[in-house]
């Protein structure tokens, strides 16, 4: 019998959210779950293990990159450009729920490339993203009010996230979060 093709999972919401941690957290708590693949970004900003485990590359070598077809998906974004990469339809096709965090506003064109797809919204209140981001410590203050106030897209037609809320503690955070994975995948 043949495989079944596996999926993306696009992991949205605003900055400070909490995003990052609930992947990290998941890469952890799923480490001996072998239907899952956690996907590293490739980014425009020097690499910070702490906060996020992506690969860190200078603009003028992403764009060589990206012409190469070397990435699924690029987007901008606060003055940075993002991109995932090509590995991950490998993955999709070995049957693997592939998790990705990336931009609100690149759902439908994900969706559009990759239509077994699906969305996994993290949400908290303003007050608790601002903590957070202060506390996180990598953006001055302006642009920390920059990303509180950057606006999302609209979710496409057809596309029912799934929503999490991070308001409580991050292990609560977590458990919700890696629930939502394992249904993502059981139905696949
Ligand atoms: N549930 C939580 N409770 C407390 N702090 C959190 C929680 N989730 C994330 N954080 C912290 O908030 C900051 C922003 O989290 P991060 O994962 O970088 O968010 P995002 O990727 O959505 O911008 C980090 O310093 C992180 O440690
Ligand atoms: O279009 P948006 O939905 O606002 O998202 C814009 C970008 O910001 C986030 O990355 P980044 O790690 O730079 O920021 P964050 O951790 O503060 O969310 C997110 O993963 C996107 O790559």
């Amino acid at each position: 019998m043949a495989r079944p093709l596996g999926s993306l999972v696009l992991v949205v919401g605003p900055s400070g959210v909490g995003k990052d941690s609930l992947i990290n957290g998941a890469r952890k708590a799923l480490d001996n779950d072998k239907r899952f693949v956690f996907v590293r970004r490739t980014v425009t900003r020097p690499a910070d293990a702490e906060v996020e485990d992506h690969d860190s590359m200078e603009v003028e070598d992403f764009r060589l990159a990206e012409d190469a077809g070397r990435f699924a998906l690029t987007w901008d974004a606060h003055n940075l450009r993002y991109g995932l990469p090509i590995s991950l339809e490998t993955d999709i096709a070995l049957g693997k729920t592939v998790v990705a965090n990336v931009s609100r506003h690149i759902i439908g064109a994900a969706r559009e490339k990759y239509p077994a797809c699906s969305v996994v919204l993290i949400t908290a209140e303003i007050s608790l993203r601002a903590e957070r981001l202060i506390s996180r410590g990598r953006e001055s203050a302006d642009q920390v009010t920059a990303r509180l106030a950057r606006e999302s897209g609209p979710v496409p037609a057809g596309i029912s996230p799934v929503i999490i809320d991070n308001s409580g503690s991050l292990a609560i955070g977590v458990t919700a979060f890696v629930l939502a994975l394992r249904a993502i995948a059981a139905v696949e």
